[in-house]
């Protein structure tokens, strides 16, 4: 945390992603097409992804406008066999993915107790288990040339407790989760070609959280959410939080997790030791406080 707050503050060379292949989830929705424009600017070619095929083409339409190479696929991100297959058809119709964009995002938005079930479970899909099954479809040719970028776009949500929010509270935290676990894993594995970001707004004027009495502070532009979510890419800054005032929460969250912190680093530490058992398909009853042991002993 303490790095990325430093590092947007300081003005760190930006690279050159110009040429590569871009794929970007959610690209019919409001940050999704922003950030197809954004890539597209940079040099990018791009592959844009989401249910919705009407609002996917009108991005394609925007962006081929500035001359890149575009292709667009319709995928339920809810499920898991329509991720793999259409990961298969990129693959073979445009090639190799060296940047991954999991952007797209849903909230359920009901009191829990009159939410349906389906309702609560796709939120959990689309904002957390996709990460899995994109990560898994596209980081096996990234490890290969040691060369990629995985952005995940989170939410400043993982800092508090919103009521109305628990489906999408729990996805976020997952998301956060997930990105930081994989980070750790790419640089013990030495793959330091490999970058991710975790992008972390407060609530964007995008129409999903439309309704929401908002008192503090109003919501963020949505451009220049994407511009700055660009800059911490290209800077190839590991986390960011937009408006900076949101580290503040991370921080606080950050200090309180501190003694976990340490034991956690001492479970990573044994986990990577050889002779170590690694851990089993089977386990029952973890609770979070004691994940890290049951997981690594
Ligand atoms: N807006 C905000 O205040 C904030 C947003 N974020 C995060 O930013 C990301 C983008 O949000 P935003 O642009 O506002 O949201 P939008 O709803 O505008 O865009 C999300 C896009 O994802 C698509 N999508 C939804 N479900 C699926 C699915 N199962 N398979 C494929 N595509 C799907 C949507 O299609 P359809 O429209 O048809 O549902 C839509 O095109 C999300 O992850 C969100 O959580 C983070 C912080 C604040
Ligand atoms: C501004 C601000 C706060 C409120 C943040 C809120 C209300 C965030 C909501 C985010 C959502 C809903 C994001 C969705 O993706 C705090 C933490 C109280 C204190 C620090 C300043």
């Amino acid at each position: 945390i303490l790095s990325a707050i430093l590092q947007t503050f300081l003005r760190p060379r930006l690279k050159c992603i110009d040429g590569e292949l871009c794929l970007i989830t959610g690209a019919g929705g409001a940050l999704g097409r922003l950030f197809a424009l954004e890539f597209a600017k940079e040099g990018a070619h791009l592959v844009l992804w989401d249910c919705n095929a009407a609002a996917n083409e009108q991005t394609a339409r925007l962006v081929r406008e500035l001359g890149v190479r575009v292709h667009t696929y319709t995928v339920d991100l809810s499920k898991r066999q329509s991720i793999y297959e259409t990961a298969n058809r990129v693959r073979t119709e445009v090639g190799h993915v060296s940047i991954l964009v999991n952007n797209a995002g849903v909230v359920a938005g009901r009191r829990l107790l009159d939410c349906p079930d389906e309702l609560l479970e796709r939120t959990l899909l689309v904002n957390c288990h996709a990460l899995f099954w994109m990560t898994k479809a596209f980081l096996p040719r990234m490890k290969e040339q040691n060369h990629g970028h995985i952005v995940t776009v989170a939410s400043s949500s993982r800092c508090s407790f919103y009521f109305l929010l628990q489906d999408y509270c729990a996805s976020k935290f997952g998301a956060v989760g997930f990105h930081e676990s994989l980070t750790h894993e790419l640089i013990a594995e030495d793959l330091n070609g490999i970058k991710t970001t975790l992008v972390c707004p407060y609530i964007v004027d995008t129409g999903m959280f439309a309704g929401c009495e908002i008192s503090i502070i109003p919501p963020l532009e949505p451009l220049y959410t994407v511009q700055q979510s660009m800059k911490a890419i290209l800077a190839e800054q590991q986390m960011i939080c937009i408006p900076r005032l949101m580290y503040i929460p991370f921080l606080a969250r950050a200090g309180s997790d501190w003694s976990l912190c340490w034991s956690d680093s001492a479970a990573w530490a044994l986990c990577l030791t050889p002779g170590i058992k690694q851990p089993t398909v089977k386990q029952t009853a973890i609770t979070t406080q004691s994940s890290h042991n049951l997981l690594y002993f």
